[in-house]
């Protein structure tokens, strides 16, 4: 399988240089050339690693199958629980829990299996894997990058846009290669700097001189996300395996989404062959794309708001260029899309393009989330964190006819101020509070979470947006 960029289809390169590089040079993310199409049935019996072992493989056959099992054993073996995803039924809804990897979040099933990737791909070179979180990547990405060899990571958060755990399992990091950075901005700031470095000449050609490319572990690089792609078909087979559907109906999918690659994994999975009916795509109050899907025009131009499903304060979501690539099929219309948002702000597509994707959108208040947050534990017994909440709300305001698939994507423990408060919990400092949670929900804290506060801060620099450029010159010579 080969890839290009999304704004420029002679751009082509293996699997292994499309991972390498992160972004494309000319500012597009690359894509592959064609999504390969799989018969579900012969997967039935297949353990999670398995599935991703096949599954990848599809995608990136510049590795052998025997060393993509062996890095998926590596990369989920950690996860806690029975396998990889837990499932939690809400009636006509199926909670995805995402959240059993080492840092509690979704993105670990990408970011334990990334570095593997990644060392295969830069056979030998250094890199250097440059990092904008808005919460959750950051974490996930420090963790496994710790101590890889010929690779040191750059983390950069907005310092007053995460939650304190959030903070916290970033600072406290451990390894000999990590750089933790909170920046006075947003997670867009963070991002389009990042960008700006990968497409800064001057800054490229000094490290090179140094004998270190720049890659991403953000869902900008190809190797974040199609390991999310296994999440998806795993969990219809598990919907099959546990008579929730039958092989071939459709079912709904909803996503909490920030940076647009979780939902854009569960694209590339139905057009593997699974079958979808919508995707309902869950926003904060930073609702860009929910009214990009309801009315066809992007737009950035907009307040930005700090919510309690901080994770999702994103107004610029990388892959909506990937996604762009997927329903309007051209590179240059996907370039002169990207071209009017860099230069105004804002972009069009008509509205029949999206319907087509049966991609549908709702946002939720902080407010609302809390009261779902509540309603769900008190009916059912079961915590979400507020990411989840949102995405419960979409679904259940999209009201679904067919099962629907709600994607988890982080443990209410990175969350616990906002799952308190909607639970009318109280604690004395943040320890307390944790076990206060616990105490009254019986949900264990995962120990990852709990020890944060055991461990020493070793981060808790913060920087201007300005300053990311010259940070990451770190060890450069002249
Ligand atoms: N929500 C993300 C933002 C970055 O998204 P990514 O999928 O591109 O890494 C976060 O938690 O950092």
């Amino acid at each position: 399988m080969q890839f290009f960029s999304t704004r420029d289809k002679t751009r082509v390169v293996t699997a292994k240089e499309a991972i390498f590089r992160g972004p494309a040079d000319d500012g597009g993310l690359f894509v592959a050339d064609r999504i390969p199409k799989i018969d579900l049935n012969q997967y039935m019996d297949y353990s999670y690693e398995a599935l991703a072992a096949e599954v990848l493989h599809l995608f990136f056959d510049d590795f052998s199958k025997n060393d993509l099992l062996d890095w998926a054993r590596k990369a989920y073996g950690s996860f806690s629980g029975e396998e990889p995803v837990g499932y939690f039924d809400l009636d006509t809804i199926t909670v995805a829990e995402l959240f059993h990897g080492p840092t509690a979040a979704f993105k670990d099933f990408a970011l334990q299996m990334l570095p593997y990737l990644m060392a295969a791909s830069a056979e030998g070179r250094k890199v250097r894997i440059l990092t904008a979180t808005s919460g959750d990547t950051g974490k996930a990405a420090l963790a496994g990058f710790q101590d890889v060899e010929n690779t040191d990571i750059f983390v950069f958060y907005p310092a007053h846009g995460v939650s304190t755990m959030q903070r916290r399992q970033m600072s406290t990091q451990r390894g000999s290669n990590v750089y933790v950075y909170g920046i006075e901005g947003n997670f867009d700031d963070a991002q389009r700097t990042v960008k700006e470095i990968f497409r800064d000449d001057d800054l490229r050609e000094a490290s090179r001189r140094s004998g270190i490319e720049f890659s991403s572990a953000n869902s900008i690089n190809i190797g974040r996300l199609v390991p999310q792609v296994v999440y998806y078909l795993y969990s219809y087979l598990a919907l099959v395996r546990r008579n929730t559907i039958a092989m071939g109906d459709a079912i709904d999918i909803c996503v909490p989404t920030g940076n647009f690659g979780n939902i854009l994994a569960a694209m590339y999975a139905k057009e593997m062959g699974m079958p979808v009916g919508r995707f309902i795509c869950a926003s904060n109050k930073n609702h860009v794309l929910t009214d990009f899907i309801t009315t066809g025009v992007y737009d950035k131009n907009r307040d930005f708001y700090k919510t309690t499903s901080p994770s999702m304060d994103i107004l610029v979501a990388s892959n909506i260029e990937r996604y762009l690539h997927l329903v309007l099929k051209k590179d240059y219309k996907v370039r002169e899309k990207m071209e009017s948002l860099n230069a105004t702000g804002r972009f069009e597509i008509p509205m029949d393009v999206i319907n087509r994707s049966k991609l549908v959108g709702y946002w939720s208040t902080d407010a609302e989330g809390e009261a779902r947050i509540r309603e769900v534990f008190d009916r059912f017994g079961y915590v979400m964190d507020p990411h989840t909440a949102v995405a419960y709300d979409g679904a259940k305001k999209h009201g679904s006819a067919n099962h629907v698939l709600v994607m988890a994507t982080a443990s209410p423990y990175k969350f616990p101020d906002t799952v308190a408060d909607a639970l009318g919990i109280e604690g004395e400092g943040d320890v307390d509070l944790l076990k206060k949670i616990e105490d009254a929900t019986g949900v264990s804290c995962p120990r990852p979470l709990r020890s944060v506060f055991d461990l020493p801060e070793r981060f808790n620099k913060s920087i201007t947006v300005e300053e990311m450029k010259e940070v990451v010159k770190e060890g450069f010579h002249d």
